[in-house]
């Protein structure tokens, strides 16, 4: 069997992806199909690290959230990634997948707090390790989360399992002429203002030099194909 591409990935998990066919919230359905993915990759001797995002729940920026302070409305965001990380850790003790959440806010009876050494101790262990709360900053995002996560605990690379299966030359959502890259540089994405990840998070993995996976949370197989260096979704490179 060909060895994964890499060895240790940060991957991105999309709140709003964890809805599945629902309006709100998480559904059970997709949520164990994803562990079941994530599962595979792990026993295939890949470390992975889970930046688990929140609009499932609550997003600062959502209509919801209008005329509320913006801080006040981000730290319910970061809130709403932590229940997300336990509902993924619980589901990932159901198939006996070892986890540890740990969380960028200090609420210490749910969730211990994000310590980069530890995290990477487990990470070394086979542990999977879920990063909740963000980057415990209002005004970020998970992706630049996930960016930022990823660098600290040395992350070959940071895989963002989103809606759509990669990186388009406008929004697919709106655009159906749009087409998609198989490859693109950091520059050129921010250049073009691709809205596929936030500015901050594009800049960071470019001044970083961190690569880039974007895929499909929906496609069956997906995560394993971009573990192997296989053809999937949209790589942004340095
Ligand atoms: N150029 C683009 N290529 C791909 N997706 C894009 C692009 N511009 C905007 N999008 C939109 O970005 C969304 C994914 O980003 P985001 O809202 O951050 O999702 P997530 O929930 O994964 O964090 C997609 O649903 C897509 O509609
Ligand atoms: O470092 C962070 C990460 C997240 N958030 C808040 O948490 C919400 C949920 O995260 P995100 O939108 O990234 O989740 P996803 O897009 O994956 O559903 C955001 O809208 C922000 O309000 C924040 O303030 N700081």
């Amino acid at each position: 069997m060909t060895a994964p591409a890499y060895k240790r990935i940060m991957l991105k998990l999309s709140g709003e992806a964890l809805m599945g066919d629902d309006s709100y919230g998480i559904n059970r359905a997709t949520i164990e199909r994803i562990v079941a993915e994530v599962a595979e990759v792990v026993r295939m001797g890949v470390q992975v690290g889970v930046v688990i995002g929140g609009g499932n729940i609550f997003r600062g920026v959502a209509p919801g959230a209008v005329g509320m302070d913006r801080a006040t409305a981000d730290y319910m965001g970061m809130l709403a990634t932590v229940m997300n990380a336990l509902a993924l850790q619980d589901a990932m003790r159901c198939i006996g997948l070892q986890s540890r959440v740990q969380t960028a806010l200090a609420i210490e009876a749910v969730a211990e707090p994000y310590i980069r050494g530890k995290a990477i101790r487990y990470l070394e262990e086979g542990k999977v390790v879920i990063f909740g709360a963000g980057t415990g900053n209002p005004f970020f995002t998970t992706d630049t989360a996930a960016a930022l996560r990823g660098m600290e605990v040395g992350a070959e690379i940071v895989l963002k399992a989103t809606k759509v299966d990669g990186v388009y030359t406008d929004d697919p959502k709106t655009n159906p002429d749009a087409m998609r890259y198989q490859q693109l540089s950091f520059d050129e994405a921010i250049m073009r203002n691709l809205k596929v990840m936030d500015a901050t998070a594009l800049a960071l993995c470019r001044d970083q030099k961190m690569p880039l996976a974007v895929f499909s949370i929906f496609k069956a197989g997906a995560l394993k194909r971009v573990v192997m260096g296989e053809d999937e979704g949209t790589k942004v490179y340095c």
